[in-house]
């Protein structure tokens, strides 16, 4: 089997084929957040704010895995994740994008239907858990609760200098499956809005292959500006067939009877 993408012949509607759950999963990701109506997003009080502890990574490896580009640390990062609707601590694992061609597209998660020009997710995994000890094995664990993924929407806007090192990068790493060590330290703090307050949190899964329906999903309100030029250099990363990633997010999926919580008003 042609290794899963975005395209026509290899893109979300084919993904079922190797990856069953992509049709039958009841908790898939993403999803749209309704804030009106019946199945909209229901406040809930007893939500507290996220707490992410995130020391500036000294060694990582920067990515481009043909659908996307990944920000992964060495494996002695102490980053760590912990309150929100969470009940342990979680580790950081990696963050990487998704993005679209244009300004009106490229989101996973959409709010009333409307999408962002890109979505940046914090990927971490219980660290608590005594079933699983590793990244790998919490995804493959069957844990409701093994992951737990930050969702943060971007929209164009003023330049991000806290994601300039990033986007400075996506040149050195145009070709898929290019990486390079990242150069010195990165702050990924900066990059988030100081208050981590107002977000939706939901279950649901891995938006790519294998969709292992794992994931706490937490996603923020409060988009992250980032320019026009920095937005252009995700279009300008290639997929390995020679071609921009020109779209790697997957269409909302069916809520089934799963609730969303908004942590504000
Ligand atoms: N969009 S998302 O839902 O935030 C999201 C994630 F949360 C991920 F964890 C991954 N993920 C996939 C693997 C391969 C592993 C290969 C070995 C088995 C486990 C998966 N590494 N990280 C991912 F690609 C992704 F897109
Ligand atoms: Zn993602």
């Amino acid at each position: 089997m042609a290794p899963w993408g975005y395209s026509k012949e290899n893109g979300p509607a084919t993904w079922h084929k190797d990856c069953p759950i992509a049709n039958t999963g009841v908790r898939q990701s993403p999803i749209d957040l309704i804030t009106t109506g019946q199945t909209c997003a229901k406040y809930d009080s007893n939500l507290k704010p996220v707490i992410v502890s995130y020391p500036a990574f000294s060694e990582a490896t920067f990515l481009n895995n043909g659908h996307s580009v990944q920000f992964q640390p060495s494996a002695g990062n102490l980053s760590e994740l912990s309150g929100g609707p969470l009940t342990k601590k979680y580790k950081f694992e990696q963050f990487h994008f998704h993005w679209g061609n244009n300004d009106s597209e490229g989101s996973e998660h959409r709010v009333n239907g409307k999408m962002y020009p890109a979505e940046l997710h914090l990927v971490h995994w219980n660290s608590e858990s005594p079933n699983f000890s590793s990244f790998q094995e919490a995804v493959g664990s069957n844990d409701p609760h093994a992951l737990c993924v930050l969702g943060f929407f971007l929209k164009v806007g003023a330049e991000n200098a806290s994601l300039k090192p990033i986007t400075d990068l996506l040149s050195k790493v145009k070709n898929a499956g290019s990486s390079v060590s990242f150069p010195g330290k990165f702050d990924l703090k900066a990059v988030l809005p100081e208050t981590l307050t107002d977000y939706y949190t939901y279950d649901g899964s891995l938006t790519t292959p294998p969709l292992a329906e794992c994931v706490k999903w937490i996603v923020f309100k409060e988009p992250i500006e980032v320019s026009t030029a920095q937005m252009e250099a995700f279009r300008a990363v290639d997929d390995g067939h020679g071609k921009p990633i020109t779209g790697n997010y997957r269409p909302p999926c069916p809520l089934h009877t799963r609730t969303v919580a908004a942590s504000f008003k």
